[in-house]
């Protein structure tokens, strides 16, 4: 085998690829596979984002062409896909087990979050303007100029970031979700645990699982109960959950020659939120659609954007205030036969040397609740941050 490919399929769990993880690697760990990268081979050139699938191809091809046995290239596109993507192929791939296998742990009992000091907490916007935003929307979807948008805040913070054990953490509570560091160079490190597949394609199996209609879960397991049925019948819920499977569905039908797509919904659940989700498989026409050029033609769903999409991109541009960067973007990998998996880029933050900026969205349709909305953004952002122990920032913000 060449030296560049290690597959470990047969021997590890994927608990050794995740505790091999150390900062200026790249880890995507999915219920179907681990990947740990090291190194840079090349990195794709900026090219025009409509070219973007094919400069992609068309380099893992080259690599192929040179004798790699399986090149594959991994990294983030943001969710503006007119700015640049931080996509490469590493210099070495290891590939393992997936993380939903009953029989193997996906990590060792995790280094415990150390409690620290954090200081400079800047959200944007702030809660009374969030819930400003929504308002906003409301009215906007009132007058019929949108059906559903989808409002974001992100939360600044001073902090430094053990990444290997906050990889571990993220790991062990996400197990079948998609946890993921990707290095973006010059110590920054795009770091989350994603419950939501974009894309997932082997030969000509496609899949897709849109997740949207959301409520946070509680601590009291009958109360916990209540909400995720109350979810399950929830009239908004089931329309915001509705916009999306019907444009993931659509996106993919021209490529495919069938194509599954449940009645109704089921419940998901994360350790902070339950959602509707919507599992979408299909069979290509031709095994040359690669898994990238699959998810870029669904990206941005109204899972993450919202409905009409160029509306809702506008909206968001107008009152967010912030540049979402690969917040809502997406987040894989793609091998050279076009095979990958393509996670949306959520309950996830970007992190520096002691600087870390965390995001969360909620989708605004006719019937949302500002309050609720900046509840559920609350929900979200305790994903990363409780794995980093820094869920009191929340205490004096939300
Ligand atoms: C935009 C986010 O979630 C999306 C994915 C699942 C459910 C969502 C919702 O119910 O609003 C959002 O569409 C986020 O977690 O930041």
């Amino acid at each position: 085998m060449n030296d560049r490919l290690r597959d470990t399929a047969a021997l590890a769990w994927p608990v050794d690829l995740v505790e091999r993880y150390r900062p200026g690697m790249t880890l995507f760990a999915s219920p179907r596979q681990t990947l740990l990268t090291e190194g840079v081979e090349s990195r794709l050139p900026a090219c025009d984002p409509s070219q973007l699938a094919q400069a992609a191809q068309a380099m893992l091809d080259d690599a192929r062409n040179q004798g790699w046995p399986l090149p594959v290239l991994m990294g983030a596109v943001p969710f503006a896909s007119e700015k640049p993507a931080e996509l490469y192929m590493p210099a070495l791939v290891t590939i393992g087990p997936g993380t939903n296998r009953p029989d193997a742990p996906v990590t060792r009992t995790p280094p415990p979050a150390e409690r620290q000091p954090v200081s400079k907490v800047l959200m944007t916007p702030s809660p009374a303007d969030y819930r400003r935003n929504v308002t906003l929307a409301l009215e906007q979807i009132e007058a019929r100029q949108l059906e559903k948008v989808v409002l974001s805040r992100s939360l600044s913070v001073e902090a430094r970031v053990d990444l290997p054990g906050l990889m571990q953490r993220l790991a062990a509570r996400n197990p079948l979700g998609y946890t993921f560091a990707i290095d973006l160079g010059t110590n920054r490190h795009l770091v989350g645990a994603s419950p939501e597949l974009l894309l997932s394609r082997k030969d000509r199996l496609v899949r897709s699982h849109p997740l949207a209609g959301s409520v946070p879960r509680s601590a009291d397991p009958v109360e916990d109960r209540q909400r995720a049925a109350a979810l399950l019948e929830s009239g908004k819920d089931l329309h915001e959950h509705k916009l999306v499977v019907d444009a993931v569905a659509a996106g993919l039908r021209p490529f495919c020659r069938e194509l599954e797509v449940p009645a109704r919904p089921s419940l998901v659940c994360t350790q902070t939120m339950w959602h509707l989700g919507t599992e979408i498989r299909g069979e290509l026409h031709a095994l040359r659609t690669s898994s990238l050029e699959l998810a870029l033609a669904l990206h941005p769903t109204p899972a993450v954007c919202g409905h009409p999409t160029a509306e809702a991109r506008d909206f968001i541009e107008s009152v967010e205030g912030f540049d979402r960067g690969f917040f809502t973007g997406l987040t894989g990998w793609c091998d050279a036969d076009g095979d990958g998996e393509w996670a949306v880029t959520i309950r996830c933050a970007e992190v520096s040397e002691n600087q870390l900026t965390l995001y969360a969205g909620a989708g605004v349709v006719a019937g949302s609740v500002p309050a609720s909305e900046l509840a559920e953004t609350s929900a979200k952002l305790r994903t990363m941050l409780g794995a980093m122990a820094l869920e009191s920032v929340l205490e004096d913000q939300s």
